[in-house]
């Protein structure tokens, strides 16, 4: 996928409102700028960012619609939930326990004026309530994200966890402790790369 053809498909895909596209581009503005200051996203990655970072953020929507509360784990440069906080008008929190990143999501949160967008710089683990969605890229190993955040989850909350190659193994590691609806999707942006989306998880009893 070329960067002409993410964003195509971003604009089809979600119908994004001229607000909303005008959102993300100042956020890929954002992200680019920060990124000198902290290291970010791969500098590597910065002439691929629509595809790499925006669309494969925004590809977690076609799994969880839900308007209730979703959670992002690890958010570091805001993704994915920046990008699905701009896409989707209902309540996201995005956990992110290094300061220099959480300062960087609140400017950016308050800049692109996304009321619902709240920031815990915190540890997962020190987090309460529960979330209708979580989801989380490339902060944990799919048995350690479920340890970290299951305290979060209801029978109905959806998780939405992009897994890179790994997928399947790591599923079939979690399985050992965890049973659940597990699904593997492919990724529309990377070929190989596949999203563990999961509902109705509980730990087993020994
Ligand atoms: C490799 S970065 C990925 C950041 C972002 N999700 C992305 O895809 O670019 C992993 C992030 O997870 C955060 N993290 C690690 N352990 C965490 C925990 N226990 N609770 C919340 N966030 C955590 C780190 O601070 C870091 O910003």
């Amino acid at each position: 996928m070329t960067e002409e053809q993410a964003r195509e498909w971003l604009r089809s895909s979600f119908d994004v409102s001229r607000g909303a596209w005008a959102k993300l581009e100042r956020f890929v503005g954002l992200l680019i700028s920060e990124n000198s200051r902290q290291n970010l996203i791969a500098p590597a990655s910065v002439e691929h960012i629509w595809t790499r970072h925006i669309a494969d953020s925004a590809q977690l929507l076609s799994w969880a619609s839900s308007p209730a509360l979703w959670v992002d784990i690890g958010s570091g440069a805001g993704l994915p939930g920046m990008v699905l906080a701009i896409l989707r008008d209902a309540p996201m929190v995005l956990v992110e326990p290094r300061r220099k990143r959480a300062d960087f999501l609140d400017r950016a949160a308050r800049a692109l004026d996304l009321p619902h967008v709240q920031v815990e710089q915190r540890d997962i683990r020190k987090i309460d309530g529960k979330a209708a969605v979580i989801s989380a890229r490339a902060v944990a190993s799919l048995p350690m994200l479920l340890d970290m955040a299951h305290h979060l989850a209801a029978s109905d909350t959806i998780w939405v966890l992009p897994k890179g190659r790994n997928a399947d193994d790591e599923l079939v590691s979690a399985r050992a402790t965890w049973h659940g609806v597990f699904h593997v999707e492919q990724s529309i942006t990377e070929p190989g790369s596949k999203i563990i989306v999961a509902t109705k998880v509980a730990r087993r009893t020994p």
